[in-house]
């Protein structure tokens, strides 16, 4: 399933959030979407989801999401929500419950995304016992229980340390590499858009309007924090975002 979106603008009172974007997310991209604090960029991924509707504009769901979908837009959030009280199986069976599954269905998925993710070793733990690079990992399991069509990202390395975040960035290309994952991914920190983004959307201080939407075609499996490439790559985004972020800055400190 593609999600496309037509001459989305939306406010909220007076205050205009977002102008006029038009995009697509084909099945099997990354589309990893940027620009200053406050431009949009979560407000998008809500409207995305379909938290709120769309002052103006709309979000298209193009064909089919995959079979034994529960839920085709799935959000992994910055601070991985998971309820304390549960062990990891019991969170990712938190989104498998009142959907009319099977005991044994829900066991199966549980089991298969565990392994997916590489934590079948750890499906008693709680998450106090976890680091935080774990907890989001179990986050992305649980998103990915329900078949999602479209992941929807918003900072989901944000709050994790620097090696923590390089070691979940592998994950996750190891993990698209095997599945072609479909996900818009909003994120502030450009290294990781030149990772993990097919498609890199700038957006421009608020009302955020789309700048620039960069193609990048080298395959995530080689994208190496070494490649000159991805270095090159990162330094034109900057350029491309400074001013807006400066601006951004002012206003947000006027407010
Ligand atoms: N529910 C809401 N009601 C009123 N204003 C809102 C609401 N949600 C967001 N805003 C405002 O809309 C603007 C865009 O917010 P949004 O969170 O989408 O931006 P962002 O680009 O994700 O920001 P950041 O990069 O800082 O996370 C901000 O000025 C914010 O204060």
């Amino acid at each position: 399933m593609d999600l496309r979106v037509d001459g989305l603008s939306h406010w909220y009172g007076d205050l205009e959030v977002l102008r006029g974007i038009d995009l697509e997310i084909n099945q099997g991209e990354i589309v990893c979407v940027i620009g200053p604090s406050g431009c949009g960029k979560s407000t998008l991924l809500r409207l995305l989801g379909g938290l709120e509707q769309p002052g103006q504009g709309q979000v298209l769901q193009v064909g089919e999401p995959p079979a034994g979908s529960l839920n085709p837009l799935t959000y992994v959030f910055q601070d991985f929500a998971l309820l304390p009280w549960r062990t990891v199986e019991g969170n990712v069976s938190l989104v498998l419950e009142g959907h009319g599954l099977a005991a044994e269905e829900i066991e199966a998925r549980i089991a298969d995304v565990l392994a997916r993710t590489r934590l079948s070793d750890f499906r008693k733990a709680v998450p106090k016992q976890l680091s935080g690079g774990m907890k989001q990992r179990v986050a992305i399991a649980r998103a990915l229980s329900v078949n999602p069509a479209v992941l929807l990202m918003d900072e989901p390395l944000s709050a994790l340390d620097s090696q923590t975040r390089e070691l979940l960035m592998d994950d996750l290309i190891d993990l698209w590499t095997r599945e072609n994952f479909t996900s818009c991914y909003i994120t502030h920190n450009l290294n990781e858009a030149v990772r993990l983004g097919h498609k890199v959307v700038v957006l421009s201080r608020r009302p955020g309007v789309i700048r620039e939407v960069v193609e990048i075609d080298i395959p995530l499996s080689e994208r190496l924090v070494s490649d000159p490439r991805i270095g090159t790559l990162q330094k034109q985004l900057w350029d491309m975002m400074r001013e807006e972020a400066q601006s951004a800055d002012m206003e947000l400190a006027d407010e």
